[in-house]
C-alpha cells in the first residue's frame, strides 16, 4: 500500500482499515510507517525473510526495508541506515496514579490495563473510560522502535555470515535490553538508552562483524523511580535467576528487600519471568563471548549497586555530620568492590578539598553523604553498562578484513511531552530536533533541490523546517542588534566564544559554584527571550517551541545532572579498590578528566572532572549526524494506536497526532505532487533503447529517453524530463516499465 497517492484523510482511513486487518506496516512516500500491534501478528520469520529476499513478496515490511538497504549497499557501494523513530506527547500525572490505584485494588499490580477487568468491574468502568479518553489523546513512549530495530537485524542476520557473528549479533539484544531498558508507566520494556548499531559486510556481502554505540543511559533510574515503575530489568532478573552459589556469594536478597528497588512499589512484569530471563541473559552473555569470570565481576557490580543504596549513616554530631553504620550492607559492599570498610567510611563521609592551596578534609553532612553514595552507585552502573558494551564490541568486531561497507540501524528516544519535564526530555528532545533535521534535508530539502538543479517545472513544497529551534539550542549568537553570529561550535565540540544558546549556556552556569537552577533560568530569559523558539516563564520553568510542540521545561535538577560530579575522591576509591573492574572504571574515569584539561573553555575547578552531560551528549549526536550523512537513509516512524499496550485498539486523534509530528503527512504530500522516482538519462536509454523501433536523430542519452517515452505514449503528467535524470511521479517508473515490458516492441524482440 503506498500512502502517497492518497490525501490526508484516506491517508488516516487506511491506516486505521489496515490496521484491523494485521496489516501493520505502510508506506508513505519513502517512509515506513509500522502501527504497533500489540499482540504477535504472523508476519515474521523465515518464510517471510525468504519471500523478501526472493521478491516473491513486496507488501510493506521492515523486510523490505532492510532488505532494500542491502540491496541499495551492494549496487551503489554506499553505507545506508535505518533510522527508526517515534514521536509522542504523554501524560504523568495524577490520572496516571489514579490508575495506578486502580489496578492495585484489583489486585492487577503491574498490567496496564487488564480487559477482563474492564468487563467484569464495574465501577472501575468509568474510571478506565477517563483514563483511556486522556491517554488515548496523549500518548507515549512503547511505540515499537526497538522490536523494529531488532525485526530489521533478524533480516540482516539471516544472510548468514557462516562465522556465527550474526547469531551474536543477534545475542547483544538481551544484554542490552537487562542491563539498559526497564518497565515504565508506558512500556514495560522501554529502552532508557539511544542506540545506534552498524552491521559491517564483507566484500561477498556476508556480515562480519557489528559496533554499537550508546547514547545518554538514563542513570538516576538506578537511585530513583517513580512508583509503578522498576529500575533495569538485570537488578530483578538477578535475584529471582542466580544460581544458589552465586546467590550466596553475592549475598542477594530479594528484591522487595533493596531500598532502591523498594521505593516504586513495583517487582513484576506480567507474564514475565525475571529468573528464566537471567538464564537468557547468561546465555546471551557466554555467546558473545564474556567470559565466565567478567560475568561473576558484572554481577558482583550489580549486587554491590544494590547493597550500596541499602548503605546507612549515623550521625555523629551536632551539625548532622556522619559516618557509615557498619552493618551487612556496608560489609558486603566493600567485599564485593574489594575496599576496606574503613576506605568506604572515608569516601561516603569525608570530602578532600583544596581552599587556598591548602588540602582540608571537610566532614558531610547526612544529605551530602546519601548524594555521595547515590551518586557512587549510579557511576558504577553507568560504567558498567559502558564496559558491558565495550566488551559486546570487542566481540563483534571479528572480521577485520570487510569491505567498510555498513548499514546502521539507529533506534533512538521518541520526542517527549509530559506534564514534567526535566533535563532528560531536554536532552531527548534536543536530539530528536536533530534527527527530524536530518529527515527534513533527505525528504524536503535535499529532495527539492535535485529538482531545481536539474531544471525541472516545480512548484516549492513547504515543510515545517527546525533550523531555528536546533540554532536555539546549539548556536551562539550576539543579542545586540538581533544579528545571528554563526560562531563554531562543533568542529571541536566546544564553545570557543562567548555562549549564548541553550546548551552552551546551561554549560557555562553549570560552571558556576554558586549558581543554581533559578539562576539558570534567569538567565536564559536574559539572554533568550527575543528568541521566536523561546518563553521565558515564571520560576524556573521555561518553554521551547519545538518542531512537534511546545515542551515547558522545569529547571529543576538541571544543573546537578548536567554536572554529572563524582568526586575525584570517589574515583580514587575506585582505583584503590582490589578488583580489576572498579579499577578499569576509575581508570577510564581518569582518563576522561585527563582530556578535558586540554579544553581550554572549561574552568578548572576541582570537581570539573568530567565533560558536562549535555555537552558529552552534543558531541555524540555530532558524530552520530556525520555517520548518517554519509549513509542512504531509510526511515521509520513507528506510531503508537493506544497507550494501553492492548491490541486492537486505535485512537485515531493519537495517531493523527503522531503522523503530524514526525512529518509524514508532509511526506506523503510531497510524494503525491513530487516526481520520487528517477533514473538518469543514460541507464533509460541503456535499458530501453532497443526497443525503439525507429531511429532517432540524435543518439544522445537524453533524446533516446525522450523518444521512449513518446513511442509508448507516456503522459507527459506522468513525468518530467530533467538535464539529467527522467523524473517519475510515484509508481510511474514501475507502470511505465510495465507498459513497456509488456509492449509489442518487447514480444517482437523476445521472438
Ligand atoms: N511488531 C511487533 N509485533 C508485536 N508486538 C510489538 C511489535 N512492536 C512492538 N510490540 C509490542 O510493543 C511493546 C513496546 O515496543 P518497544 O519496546 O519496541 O517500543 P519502543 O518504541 O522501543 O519504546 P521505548 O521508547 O519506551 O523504548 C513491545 O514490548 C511489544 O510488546
Amino acid at each position: 500500500m503506498q500512502l502517497s497517492y492518497l490525501s490526508e484523510p484516506s491517508v488516516l482511513y487506511n491506516l486505521q482499515y489496515r490496521y484491523s486487518q494485521d496489516m501493520i506496516y505502510t508506506k508513505a512516500g519513502p517512509v515506513l510507517v509500522a502501527v504497533n500491534p500489540f499482540k504477535k501478528v504472523a508476519l515474521y520469520g523465515n518464510e517471510y525473510i525468504k519471500a523478501y529476499r526472493n521478491k516473491t513478496m513486496d507488501s510493506p515490511h521492515v523486510y523490505a526495508i532492510a532488505d532494500s538497504a542491502l540491496r541499495e549497499m551492494k549496487s551503489d557501494e554506499v553505507n545506508q541506515s535505518i533510522i527508526i523513530s517515534s514521536h509522542y506527547k504523554g501524560p504523568t500525572g495524577i490520572l496516571k496514579y489514579a490508575w495506578l490505584s486502580v489496578i492495585q485494588k484489583l489486585g492487577l499490580e503491574s498490567s496496564p490495563l487488564p480487559t477482563d477487568a474492564i468487563g467484569t468491574h464495574q465501577p472501575y468502568n468509568l474510571i478506565y473510560l477517563i483514563l483511556f479518553f486522556y491517554m488515548v489523546h496523549h500518548g507515549e513512549s512503547g511505540a515499537g522502535k526497538t522490536e523494529t530495530a531488532k525485526i530489521a537485524m533478524q533480516y540482516l542476520a539471516s544472510l548468514g555470515g557462516g562465522s556465527g557473528i550474526e547469531y551474536e549479533i543477534l545475542q547483544t539484544n538481551p544484554i542490552l535490553e537487562a542491563f539498559g531498558n526497564a518497565k515504565t508507566l508506558r512500556n514495560d520494556n522501554s529502552s532508557r538508552f539511544g542506540k545506534l548499531i552498524e552491521i559491517h559486510f564483507s566484500t561477498t556481502g556476508r556480515i562480519c562483524g557489528a559496533m554499537i554505540q550508546t547514547f545518554l543511559l538514563e542513570k538516576s533510574r538506578v537511585v530513583q523511580c517513580a512508583v509503578g515503575e522498576r529500575s533495569y530489568h538485570i537488578f530483578y532478573q538477578l535475584c529471582a535467576g542466580a544460581p544458589t552459589t552465586l546467590r550466596e556469594k553475592l549475598n542477594l536478597k530479594k528484591v522487595d528487600e533493596y531500598k532502591y528497588l523498594k521505593q516504586s512499589c513495583c517487582y513484576s512484569i506480567a507474564g514475565v519471568d525475571d529468573a528464566e530471563m537471567f538464564r537468557a541473559v547468561t546465555e546471551a552473555m557466554n555467546i558473545v563471548h564474556i567470559s565466565k569470570e567478567d560475568q561473576d565481576n558484572v554481577f558482583a557490580m550489580v549486587s554491590a549497586v544494590l547493597w550500596l543504596g541499602d548503605v546507612s549513616f549515623t550521625i555523629i554530631d551536632n551539625e548532622n555530620h556522619v559516618e557509615i553504620t557498619v552493618e551487612e550492607a556496608a560489609e558486603t559492599v566493600s567485599r564485593l568492590l574489594g575496599c576496606s570498610i574503613e576506605d568506604l567510611n572515608l569516601v561516603l563521609s569525608k570530602r578532600h578539598m583544596k581552599v587556598n592551596n591548602e588540602n582540608i578534609v571537610q566532614k558531610l553532612t547526612l544529605t551530602q553523604a546519601t548524594d555521595t553514595r547515590d551518586a557512587l552507585a549510579k557511576a558504577l552502573y553507568a560504567s558498567l553498562f559502558e564496559w558491558l558494551v565495550e566488551q559486546i564490541n570487542k566481540s563483534l568486531s571479528v572480521g577485520k578484513r570487510r569491505t567498510g561497507r555498513s548499514i546502521s540501524i539507529l533506534d533512538i528516544y521518541g520526542f517527549e511531552s509530559f506534564d514534567k519535564n526535566s533535563f532528560e526530555q531536554f536532552c531527548i528532545n534536543y536530539a530528536n530536533e536533530r534527527l527530524q533535521q536530518h529527515f527534513n534535508r533527505h525528504l524536503f530539502k535535499l529532495e527539492q533541490e535535485e529538482y531545481v538543479e536539474d531544471g525541472i517545472d516545480w512548484a516549492k513544497v513547504e515543510f515545517e523546517d527546525n533550523q531555528d529551534c536546533l540554532n536555539l539550542f546549539e548556536k551562539h549568537w550576539e543579542n545586540k542588534g538581533g544579528i545571528y553570529n554563526w560562531l563554531i561550535t562543533m568542529d571541536s565540540g566546544f564553545p570557543t566564544k562567548k555562549p549564548l544558546g541553550l546548551l552552551s549556556l546551561l554549560d557555562e552556569e553549570s560552571t558556576f559554584p554558586n549558581a543554581t537552577d533559578l539562576t539558570f533560568a534567569n538567565k536564559l530569559k536574559q539572554h533568550l527571550d527575543t528568541n521566536s523558539c523561546f518563553r521565558g516563564e515564571r520560576g524556573k520553568a521555561f518553554t521551547v517551541r519545538h518542531y512537534a510542540g511546545e515542551v515547558a521545561y522545569d529547571t529543576s535538577g538541571f544543573l546537578e545532572k548536567n554536572r554529572d560530579l563524582l568526586h575525584m575522591d570517589s574515583i580514587q576509591f575506585l582505583a584503590k579498590c582490589k578488583l580489576s573492574i572498579p579499577q578499569t572504571f576509575a581508570s577510564k574515569m581518569l582518563a576522561q578528566s585527563d582530556n578535558l584539561e586540554s579544553i581550554p573553555y572549561r574552568p578548572s575547578v576541582a570537581d570539573s572532572q568530567k565533560l558536562s552531560v549535555a555537552m558529552k551528549f552534543k558531541g555524540q549526536l555530532f558524530q552520530l549526524m556525520q555517520r548518517l550523512e554519509s549513509t542512504t537513509p531509510h526511515f521509520i516512524r513507528c506510531i503508537k494506536p493506544n497507550n494501553l499496550q492492548l491490541p486492537a485498539i486505535y485512537g485515531q486523534e493519537l495517531v493523527l497526532q503522531q503522523l503530524k509530528c514526525c512529518g509524514v503527512l508532509e511526506v506523503v504530500r510531497i510524494s503525491r505532487s513530487g516526481y520520487p522516482t528517477r533514473m538518469t538519462h543514460q541507464k533509460f536509454a541503456r535499458r530501453y533503447g532497443f526497443l525503439l523501433l525507429e531511429d532517432v536523430a540524435s543518439q544522445d542519452p537524453l533524446s533516446v529517453s525522450v523518444a521512449i517515452l513518446h513511442q509508448f505514449n507516456i503522459l507527459p503528467e506522468m513525468y518530467q524530463v530533467g538535464y539529467t535524470k527522467l523524473f517519475f511521479r510515484t509508481g510511474q517508473n514501475r507502470q511505465c516499465t510495465d507498459l513497456l515490458l509488456s509492449s509489442k516492441a518487447i514480444n517482437k524482440y523476445i521472438q
